[in-house]
């Protein structure tokens, strides 16, 4: 983790590198191994003239400090003499540091077509000439860096910079396509959007803000994304006075204009649509290809075709018709702790260390964890608005995990939901919910969710399920071979609701009121991950890696400080199981099952 980055044996190049941001560039590479081509034309900040000076002291400096260097005074808009001093005198080239760049402000009614094209010139066709001259030589050495600059003038637009800005935004797009043509060939492309008191600035920052602004703060981020141990490719990174952040294009959820196909577009119905058109707060997402911005398309055309193309159409009786974006999600060993405190492990149990300590000999992440990454879509589905979801008499009605690997301890998750149909049971509706995981290595799990909203039926849907999905079993007749008890504490939900369920009805009295309770009950979720806990501790040696799936109805609610007592039969690899409270004797949990990998018995 303290491994100094180093450049030794790459070759850099460094436009603009005479001062300021490139010449802070130069310098760190130098510093860090590279031998570096520092690149200035020696021109004005406005574009006119030309010098050897600024190169050449920069180079000095290297050279100097013990470090290689050679300068090049050649315009970016021939940029392929650039790139062949580094082949040249180095006899290859690595990393593409495209930072020269002019400023022609002036406000539109001003500019002029000179303005317009210098600017163009400079940023645009110097950026491409370099790269152009760069490319073969990366793709036959299957290993290049690209830094392209671009501004927040290009992101956001600027006043008096309407060509500058132009030629900014330009330099992403060209950048993300180069990212995407790059990957294959190790070529890596990303963006800065640097900040930094440099000569280009000293006119439009009072001169406090420019001293803060130093071009060192954001050359280290250059220098990271240029290294080999930086995956990223085709990010827009923001760097200045100590902070840097990504920049990302960001879709709102949209809306569909017209109901069906046969239908036109009207100017009203863009008009009544425009808060939803506009919404950033609803289904937005994040696209990064064009194939990932097609398929909310894809989805709007398919609802037409279904004639279900108003979102105010969507109903109990068509939601899973319905597509719901893909959401990422990150999560690490602090919540696997905060999950396996909110399911009742101690430091004083057997296995605890292992769950609650991340540098015990073999930490692990329960196994019923997905569940907490994957309610977040739970309640994307109930959230929508045409449904008006009553929350206060929604419940938990079944459950299925299962798992395709073992849980990492932090990962990224990609979430897919799927509403794979609404039941129509009269007293309720059960809406039924697939939602799977992939993490960097790819699919990794899989759950499928039941929930039941009390009094929402009598919607016209049909009854039983059409499609092939988890169903509860009944347990065996003869008496179980193993009963596992388990006190909850009076404050576990409170713990439990953490753990991405903050639904009201598990701590508010008077929320758990209108639902029907004397007061909050228990997370079915709870329930159901405790009972595994217990059996994979009695079935598996409290192993993770032996659990596949886990199925369970919730058929009546739960209070926390309530004693749990987990029915439990083995039968082969399945150990089938229902949860009844002691206190009342009530089952709780029916139909269950948990599926092991080699289990161990202790029968
Ligand atoms: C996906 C979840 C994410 C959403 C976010 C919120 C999550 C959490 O915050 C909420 C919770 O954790 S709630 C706590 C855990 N759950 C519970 O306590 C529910 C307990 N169950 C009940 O009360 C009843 O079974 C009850 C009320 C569910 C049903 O009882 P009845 O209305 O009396 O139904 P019944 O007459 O027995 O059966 C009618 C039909 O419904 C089916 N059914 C019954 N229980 C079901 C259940 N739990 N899940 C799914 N389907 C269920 C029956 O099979 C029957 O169908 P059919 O008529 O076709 O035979």
């Amino acid at each position: 983790m303290n491994r100094l980055l180093r450049f030794d044996g790459r070759v850099v190049v460094v436009t603009g590198a005479g001062g300021g941001l490139g010449k802070a560039y130069a310098l760190l590479f130098a510093d860090r191994g590279a031998s570096v081509v520092v690149n200035d034309l020696g021109g004005t900040a406005q574009g006119d003239g030309s010098s050897q000076r600024a190169a050449d002291s920069v180079v000095d400096e290297i050279k100097r400090k013990g470090g290689k260097a050679v300068p090049n005074y050649d315009s970016v808009t021939e940029g392929e003499k650039i790139i062949e001093t580094a082949v040249q005198k180095f006899g290859r080239i690595d990393i593409l540091v495209n930072n020269a760049g002019i400023l022609r402000d002036r406000s539109f009614v001003k500019m002029t077509q000179e303005d317009w094209d210098v600017i163009n010139q400079v940023h645009v066709v110097g950026s491409f000439k370099t790269a152009k001259a760069a490319w073969e030589h990366f793709r036959k050495q299957n290993y290049g860096r690209v830094i392209n600059t671009s501004s927040v003038a290009g992101l956001l637009g600027n006043f008096g910079q309407s060509n500058y800005s132009a030629a900014k935004s330009g330099i992403v797009g060209f950048s993300n396509t180069l990212a995407k043509e790059g990957a294959r060939y190790n070529i890596h492309t990303n963006t800065i959007v640097p900040m930094a008191g440099s000569r280009l600035t000293e006119s439009v920052f009072p001169p406090e803000l420019h001293a803060a602004l130093k071009p060192e703060l954001i050359a280290p981020v250059v220098a990271w994304l240029c290294h080999e141990d930086c995956n990223e490719n085709g990010v827009v990174i923001e760097a200045a006075a100590g902070f840097a952040a990504k920049y990302q294009w960001q879709r709102a959820g949209g809306a569909v204009l017209r109901s069906s196909l046969s239908d036109d577009v009207t100017v009203e119905a863009v008009r009544d649509k425009w808060s939803q058109v506009t919404d950033l707060t609803t289904n937005a997402d994040y696209p990064t290809a064009p194939e990932e911005a097609m398929g909310k398309l894809m989805d709007a055309l398919r609802l037409q075709e279904k004639g279900l193309g108003s979102t105010e159409n969507i109903s109990r009786a068509n939601l899973s018709q319905l597509s719901f974006p893909e959401i990422k999600v990150k999560y690490n060993v602090n919540q696997a702790i905060l999950y396996a405190l909110g399911l009742g492990v101690r430091l004083t149990d057997a296995e605890g260390m292992n769950y609650l300590y991340e540098n015990s000999d073999d930490f692990r992440v329960l196994p019923t964890f997905p569940v907490v990454p994957a309610m977040q879509c739970m309640y994307e589905v109930l959230k929508f608005p045409s449904l008006n979801v009553d929350f206060t008499q929604i419940l938990h009605g079944e459950q299925y995990v299962e798992l395709l690997r073992p849980l990492e301890p932090d990962a990224e998750l990609t979430l897919r939901t799927e509403v794979v149909e609404v039941l129509d049971k009269i007293s309720g509706c059960v809406y039924v919910i697939k939602v799977s995981g992939d993490d960097e290595q790819g699919p990794v799990f899989v759950t499928e969710w039941h929930a039941f909203e009390v009094g929402a039926g009598k919607f016209g849907g049909q009854r039983d399920t059409s499609k092939p999905m988890t169903r509860p079993i009944p347990a065996p007749k003869r008496s179980p071979d193993a009963v596992l008890s388990f006190k909850t504490d009076e404050g576990l939900a409170a713990l439990y609701r953490l753990s991405g369920d903050a639904n009201p009805l598990h701590i508010d009295p008077s929320f758990a009121q209108m639902g029907g309770f004397s007061k909050p009950i228990l997370h079915g979720l709870c329930t159901y991950g405790i009972a595994v806990r217990l059996i994979l501790n009695k079935y598996a040696n409290a192993d993770p890696k032996l659990f596949r799936c886990v199925k369970g109805r919730f058929s009546k609610p739960v209070y926390p400080g309530q004693t749990l007592e987990v029915l439990t039969w083995k039968e082969n690899t399945r150990v089938p199981f229902e949860v009844r409270v002691k206190e009342t004797g009530q089952t709780v949990i029916s139909g269950g099952y948990v599926d092991l990998i080699n289990q161990t018995s202790k029968l």
